[in-house]
């Protein structure tokens, strides 16, 4: 791309004396390690370090101009090269990379999915909904990102990247000829602290839910509410006021879409702004895409739904009552977008799954095992109570809590997990700098209100790799298995660095070892 420092440059804020802006960047990095010659180097301070301190780096790695924060430069003021001094160099991270990339969000349709659980199922739903209407996507979710038919997995331990990743591949989907982009939107991103979403220029946010999680990243419900919220406030950013209107015509329609069901649902659409269309989903309260007649079970869901476009019959695939409310609001995102109904629904029904999401691993075991990425109380609460009616034998869960994340929630994970399972294998998630074993004793607090006790109600394995293979040795026939957790991810993360992880394979490495070798069907 050719693009000079000027170009990157455009509609930002600088502060301090003007500096020789001609030069050509060929590409921009927050991390010094990843700059190549050519490159821009934007310093962040961070949780852990000061990009700051790693400047010097940068240069020596072929920086040829760097931005930093006014608030934690104590650096030189010339540096051989171009200094640009900005007042939050992390929020100047989007516009950076929109102009870098030439704002790739401005030719695409783009759509925000938010909400505490059911982001990453709802965003790969959407995704295939829409290419069921024949339209082109892209996709960024915490399980994979998706180019048309290209799709690889995320390998960034984010849900919703940083900025530079998110533009370049807005960039990719736009040269692969996608005219849909479809962003898992998390709360950290949106908020206007990270700003990974800035430039986006949202067509359409959806809201899904909103319970007790990241609070220890907002300060409390009502921010960490705000700032997903945000994504509706920022549906039609980037497009002029004329865009928007034209009379009482709008233009390029931006869509507001909220869960009925959940009570925040009015919070969410009164942030948008007053020209977006407005329309509800839900299974229980009224609503404009509403479910009836829901049948839920291990293998899916029936149901029919009514829609302002017509009525239909579903049958959903994939397991989990909750997954009905995520199909309703992909149903409905696809509906505003002009996909007939009956394609809409053939597209639904066609999905099998989604990876390390009530994901089921059959190898001919006469018991079930199921991956799920359920790591907060609201989810362990869904999930076990959902299967444990359906569960004929016992039911084992397998989990642990992320070190450095949110403490309160360990001792809560224990003890919903011990009012509804018979058995708990306690283990690690990700300890990052704590001590595993203390990470542990909190849950185990937890399972003992519910009455759990060490030995037959409890036992404590910190390898992950040995308690999955100690909890499918216990099962008996009828039992369920369940891997909760860590889901799709590809790694654990310890302090002394970060493992190799696919839960899936580990749990077949553990039936195989016990003779079971049929593979899936
Ligand atoms: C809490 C958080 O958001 N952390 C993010 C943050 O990390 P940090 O503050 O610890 O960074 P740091 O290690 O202190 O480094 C500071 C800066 O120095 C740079 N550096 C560091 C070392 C070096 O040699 N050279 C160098 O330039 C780093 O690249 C960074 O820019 O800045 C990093 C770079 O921008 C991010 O990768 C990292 O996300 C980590 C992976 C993370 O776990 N984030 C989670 C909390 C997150 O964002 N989660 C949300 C929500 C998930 C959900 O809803 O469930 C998500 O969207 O994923």
């Amino acid at each position: 791309m050719s693009v000079t420092l000027r170009d990157l440059l455009v509609g930002l804020e600088t502060i301090g004396p003007p500096t020789d802006l001609d030069i050509p960047i060929l590409g921009l990095a927050y991390d010094s390690r990843q700059v190549r010659p050519g490159w821009l180097f934007v310093a962040i301070r961070g949780f852990h370090v000061d990009g700051h301190q790693y400047v010097d780096h940068a240069l020596k790695a072929g920086a040829v101009a760097v931005v930093v924060d006014v608030r934690h430069w104590n650096g030189p003021t010339t540096l051989g090269v171009p200094l640009i001094t900005v007042a939050d160099s992390r929020v100047a991270l989007a516009p950076l990379a929109a102009n870098f990339y030439a704002h790739p969000a401005a030719h695409l349709r783009t759509i925000g999915i938010t909400g505490t659980k059911g982001k990453s199922t709802t965003t790969d739903l959407v995704s295939q909904v829409l290419e069921g209407g024949g339209l082109r996507t892209g996709m960024i979710s915490t399980v994979d990102f998706k180019i048309g038919a290209r799709r690889w997995p995320n390998t960034t331990r984010q849900s919703t990247p940083e900025a530079p990743e998110i533009q370049g591949l807005l960039h990719e989907m736009l040269d692969a000829g996608c005219s849909y982009a479809v962003l898992e939107s998390t709360s950290h991103a949106l908020s206007p602290y990270w700003n990974r979403l800035g430039n986006v220029y949202f067509d359409v946010a959806v809201f899904l839910n909103v319970t007790h999680e990241h609070l220890d990243y907002h300060g409390s419900f009502e921010q960490y509410r705000a700032d997903k919220a945000r994504l509706f406030a920022m549906l039609g950013e980037g497009q002029s006021e004329a865009s928007c209107h034209q009379g009482d015509r709008v233009e390029r329609p931006v869509w507001a879409i909220a869960n009925a069901d959940d009570p925040n649902c009015q919070f969410f659409l009164d942030a948008a702004p007053s020209y977006a269309r407005r329309l509800t989903f839900g299974v229980r309260a009224a609503a404009d895409v509403r479910a009836h007649a829901v049948a839920s079970g291990p293998s899916g869901s029936h149901l029919r739904v009514t829609t302002p476009w017509g009525e239909a019959a579903l049958h959903l695939q994939i397991p989990g009552s909750f997954n009905v409310s995520n199909a309703l609001a992909a149903l409905s995102v696809a509906l505003s977008q002009g996909v007939p109904l009956e394609r809409a629904i053939t597209a639904l029904e066609a999905v099998p799954g989604i990876r390390g999401r009530m994901q089921p691993i059959h190898l001919g075991q006469p018991f079930d095992v199921i991956v799920d990425y359920a790591h907060n109380p609201d989810s362990f609460e869904q999930v076990l109570s959902m299967l444990r009616p359906l569960t004929k034998g016992r039911m084992i869960a397998v989990f642990g809590s992320a070190g450095e994340r949110d403490r309160a929630k360990r001792s809560v994970q224990g003890e919903i997990a011990g009012r509804y399972a018979d058995l708990l294998v306690l283990t690690d998630e990700d300890p990052r700098g704590e001590d595993p074993a203390a990470i542990i004793a909190e849950i185990v607090e937890g399972a003992e209100r519910a009455g759990k006790r060490v030995g037959d109600g409890y036992r404590c394995i910190p390898n992950r790799s040995e308690a999955i293979h100690v909890a499918i040795a216990a099962a008996q026939p009828g039992d369920l298995v369940l891997l909760l957790g860590k889901g799709h991810e590809g790694s654990i993360i310890y302090a002394s660095g970060a493992i190799p992880w696919d839960e899936a394979d580990v749990a077949c490495q553990a039936l195989r070892s016990l003779g079971y070798t049929k593979p899936d069907a």
